[in-house]
């Protein structure tokens, strides 16, 4: 198991990471995703040993985990902005990290080249972004990792080739038991692949919970009533957003539907109403919102 332990970081005057809990299991997908600038990569950054925090500790396995750890070099981090050594290809960048990764598999780098019809002796700095992240994602997994880091990996990449990725990782980290913590804001994608998320903003992990559990705490009503629907609070549900369109409003609840429902019997003719399903971009919002984040309208007068 991985487990970030009460992490802080200031840059300067700047508290970037605020007292950051993660555990993210063996065989996982974690995605991390939060606003703009919370703090995801500069967490990744700590995580792989690039930074090092103020206060608090990395753990793999309860066994704390600093830039000399052994385990480190288990540990794999795709970084957002990739940085490729001038005139290499992906085989001599292979050649070069077969001596650091101990786990490097020829063939796996191989197979995965040729699945992602990847030029394994093109220059990298000719290749386009979403070729170099596929170019990076192969030699990531030819790596063998424990611990994958990968940050906003699917941005540029097109749906055909996102779908391809998605496929290799699943199989990978069943297959090896790879704890993966992805960043990311493909939050549809997410929601079909995470097993965990910790939602991040202005640096605090503000949730972090299983997906399953995630989408038994917030729901989504659609309904049509006699008259107009006033929002109204029960013992044990809140309406946390409700918006008209035509005739039909659409609710975003914390707590009970059955009991949301009763209450609107109680006071309108019921025309129409049904349970939608959550996910997890609903989530965001809805967290987000809580924090007060993007609660502002926009008024073009
Ligand atoms: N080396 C640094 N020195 C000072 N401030 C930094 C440094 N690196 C990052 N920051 C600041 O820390 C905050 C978190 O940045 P970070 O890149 O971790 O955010 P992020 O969540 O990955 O954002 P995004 O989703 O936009 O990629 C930002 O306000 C950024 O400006």
């Amino acid at each position: 198991m991985l487990q970030v332990h009460s992490l802080n970081k200031n840059f300067r005057d700047f508290r970037v990471l605020k007292d950051i809990y993660l555990n993210a299991e063996k065989g996982q997908i974690y995605g991390l995703v939060g606003s703009n600038g919370c703090g995801k990569t500069t967490l990744l950054k700590h995580i792989i040993q690039v930074y090092r925090q103020d206060t608090g500790e990395i753990y793999l396995d309860e066994e704390v985990i600093d830039e000399n750890s052994e385990k480190i070099k288990s540990f794999y981090y795709v970084q957002d902005d990739l940085f490729f050594p001038q005139g290499s290809t992906l085989k001599s960048l292979f050649d070069y990290e077969r001596l650091l990764y101990s786990d490097m598999s020829g063939e796996k780098f191989s197979k995965l080249a040729e699945f992602f019809n990847v030029d394994v002796n093109k220059r990298l700095s000719t290749m386009s972004k979403g070729q170099k992240r596929q170019a990076a994602f192969v030699l990531a997994m030819s790596a063998n990792p424990k611990v994958l880091l990968l940050d906003e990996i699917v941005d540029g990449l097109d749906a055909v080739v996102r779908r391809k990725f998605w496929n290799v990782l699943i199989k990978e980290v069943m297959e090896n038991e790879i704890t993966v913590i992805i960043s990311s804001h493909a939050l549809k994608e997410l929601d079909n692949i995470c097993d965990k998320v910790g939602i991040m903003h202005e640096g605090e992990i503000i949730r972090e919970e299983e997906m399953d559990t995630l989408k038994e705490d917030i729901k989504r009503v659609q309904f049509a009533v006699e008259g107009e629907f006033q929002e109204t609070a029960g013992s044990a549900f809140t309406v946390v957003k409700s918006v008209k369109i035509g005739s039909v409003y659409f609710a975003t609840l914390r707590g009970s539907v059955e009991d949301f429902k009763r209450s609107l019997e109680e006071r309108y003719q019921v025309l129409i109403f049904d349970e939608l399903p959550i996910n997890l971009e609903e989530i965001f919002i809805t967290e987000l919102g809580g924090a007060g984040y993007g609660t502002e309208e926009y008024d073009a007068q």
